[in-house]
Order: structure tokens, then sequence, then C-alpha cells
């Protein structure tokens, strides 16, 4: 039995793509069955329909309901039943209904050494911080912003003349790794004996 994996995405999508090639190169016993996102035309849903992956997109519009939002973004991963969801650079908090549907087999990517420097800017924030080593930690989402169990990490150095984005694309590489890794560990447990 395949073990289903919903990735949702909000911009280039490249750690997305690091886990379509891991599976496609038979690392990753896994099927990414659908790729969602909170905004339209970006780069991570052009990865999933070049690779014939079916996409849907559930923006957020300002000002309204983030309840409705929730259980709108709820229905539409369930719809593909997936037996993990992977964050992989979403830009958005799910909340109360959708981690009733889904706590527990929501894994999230993070550009920083959690606790230290949560939240949608962990690059520039450990830069500006002036610390030596950050890094990488993928964790178990839960209600609260970057505060689920941890699962794994990777720690990366700080060079001295390090911009965001030099910051950012070191850490994306222990991202790729650590992503990797998590789900395969899911999905090996999640078919005992068949690995
Ligand atoms: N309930 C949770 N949802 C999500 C978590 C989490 O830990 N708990 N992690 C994220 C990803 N994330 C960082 O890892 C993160 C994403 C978004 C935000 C945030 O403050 N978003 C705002 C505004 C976003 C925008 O500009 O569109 C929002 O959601 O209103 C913080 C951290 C995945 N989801
Ligand atoms: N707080 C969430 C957050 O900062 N997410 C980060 O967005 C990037 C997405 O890269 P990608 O679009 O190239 O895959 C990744 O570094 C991911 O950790």
């Amino acid at each position: 039995m395949t073990f289903r994996l919903v990735v949702l995405v909000s911009g280039s999508g490249t750690l997305l793509q690091s886990l379509l090639d891991a599976i496609a190169d038979g690392g990753v016993p896994a099927e990414v069955v659908a790729v969602g996102a909170d905004r339209d035309g970006i780069e991570g849903l052009a990865r999933a329909e070049r690779a014939g992956i079916p996409t849907f997109v559930h923006a957020y519009a300002k000002g309204s309901d983030r309840t409705d939002w929730d259980a709108g973004l709820t229905e539409l991963v369930d719809a593909h039943r997936p037996d993990l969801v992977v964050s992989a650079g979403f830009m958005k908090l799910v909340g109360e209904q959708f981690l009733a549907r889904f706590g527990g087999r929501m894994i999230n990517t993070h550009p920083a050494l959690l606790p230290a420097f949560p939240g949608m800017h962990g690059p520039r924030d450990a830069l500006a911080y002036g610390v030596k080593i950050t890094g990488a930690t993928v964790f178990l989402v839960d209600a609260g912003v970057d505060t689920g169990r941890i699962l794994a990490q990777e720690a990366v150095p700080v060079l001295d003349d390090d911009t965001v984005d030099t910051l950012h694309e070191r850490i994306k590489v222990a991202e790729r790794r650590l992503l990797i890794d998590t789900v395969t560990e899911f999905a090996r447990a999640h078919r005992p004996g068949q690995n």
C-alpha cells in the first residue's frame, strides 16, 4: 500500500522538488498524491504540475473568517486521504479543525534551530541576532507557532560574509536531507516489515 503524502507550499518549492526526486530515485517509499498552496502562480505548483501531480489552491482573503479558511483547507487536504501532510515552505498557520484531523501526522520544516528564531523569517532573524550556528528543524505541527515536538535537527554554520539568501540556501541543503529522512521514517513505520 502506498504511503500517501499531501505537500503544502507557498513559494519556489525546492523542498518539494527534493522530495519528488528522492521518491523517483526509489529512496523514499511514498507517493505525493497532491500539492496544495495558499496562493496561485508559484513555482511550487508549477513543479507539481510538471510532475503530473494534482494541485489545489486555497487562498485566504484578508479580513475573511479564518475558521472557514481552516475548514476549507481541511476538506481539500482530506479529499486526497493523506497518511502524512508535509508543510514545505507553507506560510499559513493551520488551525483547530485542521489539527483535529491531521494532528500527529503533519510535519513542517523550519529554517532555524528551534526553539530559536520561530516564525516566517528564520534566516533573517538568525543573521540579525549574530549567531554563528543556526540550522534546520523538522517537527510535528501543533497549535502553536513552531512549538511542536522536534523530530530532527541539523546545525548549519553562519559565515562572516553571509547574506540572508546565502545563509537560507545553505540551510535548505540541510532541510532537504532532514525532510527526506523524516518522511522515509514515517513511511517505514507505516509499513512494518516491508522495507
Ligand atoms: N499551527 C501551525 N501551523 C503551521 C506551523 C506551526 O508551527 N503551527 N508551521 C508552519 C510554517 N511556519 C514556519 O515554520 C509559519 C508559517 C506562517 C506563519 C505566520 O505567521 N503566518 C501568518 C501570515 C502569513 C502570510 O503572510 O501569508 C498567518 O498564517 O496568518 C508563521 C510560521 C506551517 N503552519
Ligand atoms: N516558517 C516556515 C518557513 O520559513 N519555511 C521555509 O520556507 C522555505 C521554502 O523553500 P522552498 O519554497 O524553496 O521549498 C524553506 O526554507 C522552509 O523551511
